[in-house]
């Protein structure tokens, strides 16, 4: 236990960390941002695939995206371990490392978590968050004529995840966006202060988690795929598959891009692309017609 809870360096929002029965966590806003999501061995990452730094890294970022999908700035995270008791040293040594390396990146600490035996590992993690001093920026919020913008890239964990179950080379640069998601942490904030009117993560895939923000607000969103740009190592991997590209930005999940909707009126923040537009209506369409290939990963289908 001393070897996950010992020298590390806390930030400020840390009043008291691991130690105690329970850690103190400023909240300077007086109301917490709180959000939790596991990781489960062989559902969400593979050993023989990503390093345990990766799957450390993985679990906070994943964590941290929905903190920020709020508007809010992450102030401390709580990490459940379940792991079989001949997990070596170095595993968690790992975990623990990667764990931190991502927090550090949102500017938290870890403030405590439990350890117990299981079959596989196991890492869920609840973050908490802050929101200085603002409104949260909800789902439910959007409005025909909003634009719909995402800040992040799309589909290049799917394309990793796909390299990977084909066993094909190469490709390293997906393979690594599919190991660790690498979130702008600083755009949830951005998107607020410039007004945002709704605001998620790309968990589950584009589609499906702009579904959510179009069900909460009563209003139908236009995806136009003339505004995704796909990447020349996307668009070669794809290309190999014998798949197309905008299946993985459409319907691909784990990048943690943010996507959400502003009033046409704004200047967007620095890192926000429109891709579509907010409709009177119901229900995600992609250049004004449905979509017949996957919206997103669903977690009992598969
Ligand atoms: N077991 C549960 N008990 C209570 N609320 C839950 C439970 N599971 C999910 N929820 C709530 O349902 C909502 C949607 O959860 P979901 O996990 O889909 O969100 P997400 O974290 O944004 O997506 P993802 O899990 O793909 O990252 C959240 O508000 C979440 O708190
Ligand atoms: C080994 C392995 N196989 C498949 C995937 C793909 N995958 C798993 S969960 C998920 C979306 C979020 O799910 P949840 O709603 O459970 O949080 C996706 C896209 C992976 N990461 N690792
Ligand atoms: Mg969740
Ligand atoms: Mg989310
Ligand atoms: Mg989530």
């Amino acid at each position: 236990m001393d070897r996950i809870t010992q020298g590390r360096h806390h930030p400020a929002d840390t009043v008291l960390g691991p130690g105690d029965d329970a850690a103190i966590v400023a909240a300077p806003s007086r109301s917490v941002v709180a959000t939790t999501d596991m990781l489960v061995q062989g559902r969400h990452f593979r050993l023989d695939w990503s390093s345990p730094v990766d799957i450390g890294r993985k679990a906070i970022a994943q964590n941290a995206a929905d903190v920020v999908a709020m508007g809010a700035r992450c102030t401390g995270f709580l990490v459940a371990l379940g792991c079989p008791s001949d997990t070596p040293i170095s595993v968690t040594d790992g975990l623990t490392d990667g764990l931190w390396l991502e927090a550090e990146r949102t500017g938290a600490g870890i403030v405590g978590g439990d350890l117990v035996q299981s079959e596989s590992l196991v890492i869920s993690i609840t973050a908490l968050g802050d929101l200085d001093g603002r409104p949260a920026v909800l789902r439910s919020g959007a409005q025909p004529g909003d634009v719909v913008a995402v800040a992040g890239r799309l589909g290049r964990s799917a394309a990793g995840l796909a390299v990977l179950l084909a066993g094909i080379d190469g490709h390293d640069g997906l393979v690594d966006a599919h190991r660790v998601p690498s979130p702008d942490y600083s755009r949830g904030a951005a998107a607020a202060r410039a007004g945002a009117t709704s605001l998620t993560d790309v968990s589950d895939g584009l589609l499906a988690d702009l579904g959510h923000i179009a069900d909460a607000s009563s209003v139908s969103i236009d995806v136009v795929t003339e505004l995704l740009h796909p990447d020349d190592d996307m668009r070669s991997a794809a290309n190999e598959l014998g798949v197309s590209v905008f299946d993985w930005m459409l319907g691909g999940g784990e990048d943690h891009a943010f996507a959400g909707t502003f009033p046409a009126s704004v200047i967007l923040p620095d890192g926000w692309v429109v891709i579509g537009a907010v409709h009177d209506g119901s229900g995600v369409t992609v250049d004004g017609r449905g979509h017949d290939g996957s919206h997103g990963w669903s977690s009992f289908s598969v």
